[in-house]
Order: structure tokens, then sequence, then C-alpha cells
């Protein structure tokens, strides 16, 4: 799992300025290690269109063996057969989902360590910590928790499978690695860059290597 959170990308059709499985396919090529459908802000597709974008994208993820994780519906992630489903705190609640899914991949957000402890209890395979920074992607984001938080949870959970979100950047991504998060989950730092494949690569590279030089 810790390997899987390398480089997290999420996304929907409202974050792309191109087609998103164009998107996909080259952030795929640039080395991704886990995808999570996120359909969700102004102009998001719903019903059908929505069900055949999710379709399309999962056999992109499914050719190159990521794992494809649907974000807050449960019911989507079930009919297409997908890898997981990620909920967050005002979602439905973790243990349902746990229940409901049986052994896919089930990940939670959090913003502390209380939130962490709850998360396990409901046999959440990973959390997502966020936001580290300020973010433009999510409209009801909470304030910035910055590294800190992400240092404080690995003190007290040494072992918690930790993916850090929420304005992460080429710049960013090794402090957030060193500060003890196992990945960084991302949307615009890919969706935005004017070279899709090449800035996934970096990222792919900055990660891995400092994961790497920390003996992880
Ligand atoms: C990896 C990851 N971490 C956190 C979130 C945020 O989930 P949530 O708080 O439910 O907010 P929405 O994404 O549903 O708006 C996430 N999606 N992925
Ligand atoms: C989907 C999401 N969840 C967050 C949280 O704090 O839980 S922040 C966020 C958006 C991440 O996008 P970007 O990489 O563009 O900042
Ligand atoms: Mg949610």
């Amino acid at each position: 799992m810790k390997q899987m959170l390398s480089l997290y990308f999420v996304m929907g059709s409202v974050d792309c300025t191109k087609d998103p499985l164009a998107v996909l396919d080259e952030a795929i090529e640039g080395g991704i290690t886990m995808f999570q459908f996120r359909e969700k802000g102004k102009g998001a597709l719903k019903g059908v269109e929505k069900y055949r974008l999710a379709e399309k994208l999962l056999e992109r993820c499914r050719a190159r063996n990521i794992p494809f994780i649907v974000n807050d519906d449960v019911e989507l992630a079930i009919a297409l057969q997908a890898d997981g489903v990620h909920v967050g705190q005002e979602d439905e609640a973790a243990e349902r989902v746990r229940d409901r899914i049986g052994n896919k991949y089930l990940g939670v957000s959090v913003h502390n360590l209380t939130e962490v402890k709850k998360a396990l209890a409901a046999h959440a395979d990973y959390v997502g910590l966020g936001p580290i920074f300020p973010t433009v992607s999510k409209e009801d984001a909470k304030q910035a928790c910055g590294l800190t938080m992400i240092k404080h949870i690995r003190a007290h959970e040494k072992h918690v499978p930790l993916v850090a979100i929420g304005g992460i950047t080429q710049q960013t991504a090794k402090p957030v690695i060193e500060a003890g998060a196992d990945g960084i989950a991302v949307i615009s730092a890919i969706c935005r860059a004017e070279h899709i494949c090449e800035q996934t690569k970096r990222l792919y590279e900055i990660v891995m290597r400092t994961k790497q030089k920390g003996g992880r």
C-alpha cells in the first residue's frame, strides 16, 4: 500500500483543460502509482455521462495495473468493480463503506490524529491528510495544516499508510515525504502542467528519490 501511494493522481473532468482520457494516459506514462476518479465541483458530469467517463478511465488504469479508486460514490465503485473507494469525514461513514465494499481498498480523509485512529478502527487501508498547503482544487477545503501535522501523526502512528494532499507541487514534494508521508496526492500539479508526462516523471522521481534516501 505504501508503494502504491507514492504518486496518487486525483482527477475529474472539471480539473482538465483537455480530454481527461488524454490527461490520464500522459499521467500513466509519466509514472503515477494510483488513480482516484473525483468527478466533483461546478460542471461535473452526472448519471450516465459520469458512469461512461469512469468506465473509460478505469479501462486505461486496468491496462497498466494502476489501482482505480472512486471518490465518494460507493455505488459507482461497486457497479464498476473498481479497486476501492475514498471517503471523507462528511461522507458515508467509513465503517459502513468497509461493510459494503468488502476487501476493496478503503481510503479515509483525515485532519488530525484522532481521525487517523478512527479511520484505522474502521479498517481503512490508508489515510489522506490535508490540506497540507492552500489548494485551488477543493472549494470546501479546511485550513492548511502544514508539515507539522504530518510529523505529529507519523510520531504517534508509525505504520499507518499516509498520503498527503493539498497544494503539493514539485517544490514541496520533497519536504512532504521527508516529514513522513508515504506519498503525495495531487490534482493541479499534474492537470495544470503544460507537459503532463514530463511533469509527472519529475514528481515521481522526487518522491522515489526522497523515499529511497530515507530507507523507505
Ligand atoms: C487521497 C485523498 N485525500 C483526501 C481527499 C479528500 O476527501 P474529502 O474530504 O471527502 O473531500 P472530497 O475529495 O470528496 O471533496 C481525497 N479526495 N483524496
Ligand atoms: C481533493 C482534495 N482534498 C483535500 C483535503 O484537504 O482533504 S485538498 C484536495 C485538492 C487537491 O488538489 P491540489 O493538488 O490541486 O491542491
Ligand atoms: Mg468526499
